[in-house]
């Protein structure tokens, strides 16, 4: 019941008809305008929002979900919303947990296999979680351990297929493959102005396809992707698919350890969905021994969320981030951070580490990237 004001005075009804009514006008107008397929319910219609890279559309669609959400709350009232909540929702999760049994969700269905498959009976641990470790800054001690035995990753190395859902839930999760957002990376950052030759290690790269698209679009720079030993051949597969073998090269490399001598004084150390995924503890041994292989001209790309302060995007996106915040908490004791925490991570794993700025934002992904150096 977040999103209602609290000015609830009889005019607001009639207020927030109004603004659904003037921008649905616009979007429906642009639709008609650029013969666009409308919005509809059936199997076949359009699957993504209405166009995202037109400024205005864009506003009236949001402003068409805010109004909607908060008109429907007025509607309803706080004691059906909360019946509702208590007996629809959870029985909704029930339904949904049988279907996914039985593999029948087809669209979106690695997104809905890990909410139900791992998300939840992992969050029906999160009481104990808080009871049994509330200061803990270990890894293992989350929500999910308590409900699988093991850590998120531990879990994923001895069940190698939920780690392949895993890649196509992130996916899914951002709206596109996991092309496009590498593709979106490469347009998101000053890589052109990076000088020629230049050595860019992607950190807990994963099969390396974000250094594949770089290396594609980006043909000056070379590439180091560091990862578990086990991922090499999928990663040498994928570089000799993309033509780019000869400049991306895969290094079996535990991020927690000194960085190997080749990738010291690299041009950037690129981190993306890694640092996210650990307590403060943790963070920093991860970035300490970046720190210390850095030379004056290193920096280090990071591209994880940064929480917007309170009230200053819409609602709805808002209370995307601040589910991400927990399933980091239930998942790896871990958490999102504002700008402000992200500088004080930085400094706390080496003082001369600085973030400089917010960099780039890539297309479609709630994450941004943000860019520290070694200060002088
Ligand atoms: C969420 S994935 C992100 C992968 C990749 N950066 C991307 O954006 O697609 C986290 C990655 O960290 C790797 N990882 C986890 N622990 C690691 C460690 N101790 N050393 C190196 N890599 C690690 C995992 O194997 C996985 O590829």
């Amino acid at each position: 019941m977040s999103d209602i004001p609290a000015d609830t005075s009889a005019s607001l009804l009639t207020t927030l008809a109004d603004e659904i009514s003037s921008s649905a006008t616009l979007l429906s107008s642009h639709i008609e305008s650029r013969r666009l397929p409308w919005p509809s319910f059936s199997a076949d219609g359009p699957r993504q929002p209405i166009c995202e890279d037109n400024e205005e559309v864009s506003r009236a669609r949001t402003a068409l979900i805010e109004a909607t959400r908060t008109l429907h709350a007025l509607a309803v009232g706080p004691v059906e919303t909360t019946k509702h909540f208590c007996l629809n929702e959870i029985y909704l999760l029930g339904a949904m947990q049988v279907l996914c049994h039985f593999e029948i969700p087809q669209n979106m269905r690695a997104c809905i296999w890990l909410r139900h498959a791992e998300m939840l009976p992992a969050v029906s641990k999160l009481v104990d979680m808080v009871k049994r470790y509330p200061d803990s800054p270990e890894p293992q001690n989350t929500a999910f351990s308590l409900e699988f035995g093991d850590t998120f990753f531990g879990y994923k190395e001895r069940y190698p297929e939920n780690m392949v859902k895993f890649g196509q839930f992130v996916d899914a999760f951002s709206g596109g493959s996991s092309a496009d957002s590498a593709e979106s990376i490469a347009r998101a950052y000053p890589w052109e102005t990076l000088p020629n030759r230049a050595l860019v290690v992607d950190v807990g790269g994963g099969i390396g396809h974000i250094s594949a698209a770089l290396a594609q679009a980006h043909p000056h720079l070379r590439f180091q992707v560091q990862d578990f030993e086990h991922l090499r051949g999928a990663a040498e597969e994928l570089m000799e698919s993309k033509g780019v073998k000869d400049r991306v090269e895969f290094v079996s490399h535990n991020f927690f350890d000194p960085q190997p001598e080749p990738a010291r004084r690299a041009a950037v150390y690129f981190m993306r969905n890694i640092v996210h995924n650990w307590p403060d503890l943790y963070c920093q041994r991860i970035l300490k021994p970046i720190a210390e292989s850095m030379g004056p001209e290193s920096r280090i790309v990071n591209c994880d969320i940064v929480l917007p302060e309170p009230n200053s995007v819409p609602k709805a996106q808002d209370a995307v981030t601040r589910a991400l915040d927990l399933t980091m908490l239930s998942m790896f004791n871990a958490k999102e951070r504002s700008f402000d925490r992200w500088k004080e991570l930085f400094a706390s794993a080496d003082g001369r580490l600085e973030i400089t700025d917010m960099v780039g934002k890539p297309r479609m992904r709630m994450d941004s990237l943000v860019e520290a150096r070694l200060l002088c």
